[in-house]
């Protein structure tokens, strides 16, 4: 006899997409502050780094930048590195498995394209912090875990002027994620103080942002401080 056939995945889990809104998080920590670089720095951009690292709880501080190759990011990124160090924020490498070794990062971010998670556990050990890119998609996110993440993203929430996106995830799939899992999720895309707390409510243990920091009219710390009021009422 033939058995039934399973084309089992991950969006099967919950054919409600709002499932996880009946489950109370209660045990999650707090939602934190993880902070992208702008894609382009200058000279200035340690100082202002400091500065806004100061304003408030930042968990983890991410270099991302676009268009230089790994041999010049490397070369900005150790005094970027030691500010992180001295304020116990996790510095995290975009994109590539080799440098994150090369500066022995605290971890690595990884996109769809950017390599393996176990690769990455791999080469940088088992402390590393090594997260994914998941879009909108509940099955890249299953994945992602069993490979071995510690953190899962999901994004873009709102729009974005950082970078051209394709996925614009529901906010419920972090409530899904929380109850379905306990490897941290992260939201990311277009997200400002204003704008943050149904993210923070729907289950996110990270909210990752960049525009909203360094383009702030007050100036990054201001915008620091501001997240950590919205975050300080959840
Ligand atoms: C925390 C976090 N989440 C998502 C991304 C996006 O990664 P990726 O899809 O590889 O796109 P690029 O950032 O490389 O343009 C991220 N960097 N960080
Ligand atoms: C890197 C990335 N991945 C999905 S949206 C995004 C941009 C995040 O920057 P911002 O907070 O300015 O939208
Ligand atoms: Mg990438």
């Amino acid at each position: 006899m033939n058995e039934p056939e399973h084309d089992f995945d991950a969006e099967d889990l919950a054919l409600d997409p709002h499932f996880a809104d009946r489950f109370e998080h209660e045990d999650k920590p707090a939602c934190q502050l993880y902070l992208i670089s702008p894609p382009k720095i200058d000279a200035g951009f340690a100082a202002k780094l400091a500065e806004a690292l100061d304003a408030g709880p930042v968990a983890a501080f991410q270099l991302r930048l676009k268009g230089i190759d790994d041999h010049a990011i490397a070369a900005l990124a150790p005094p970027l590195q030691a500010i992180c160090a001295e304020r116990e924020v996790a510095f995290i490498v975009n994109d590539s498995i080799g440098l994150a070794k090369r500066l022995k990062a605290d971890g690595v971010h990884l996109g769809q394209d950017d390599g393996d998670a176990r690769d990455a556990r791999e080469q940088l050990g088992r402390d590393a912090q090594i997260g994914v890119t998941c879009h909108d998609s509940r099955h890249l996110a299953m994945e992602a875990g069993e490979a071995g993440a510690d953190y899962v993203a999901f994004g873009a929430f709102y729009p974005t002027d950082t970078k051209e996106v394709q996925h614009q995830p529901d906010p419920s799939i972090l409530g899904w994620w929380s109850t379905v899992t306990g490897i941290p999720c992260v939201a990311i895309g277009g997200i400002t103080p204003a704008n943050a707390k149904p993210l923070v409510d729907a289950g996110a243990d990270f909210l990752a942002v960049c525009g909203a920091v360094w383009n702030d009219p007050d100036g990054p710390a201001a915008a620091v401080g501001k997240f950590a009021a919205v975050l300080a009422a959840d």
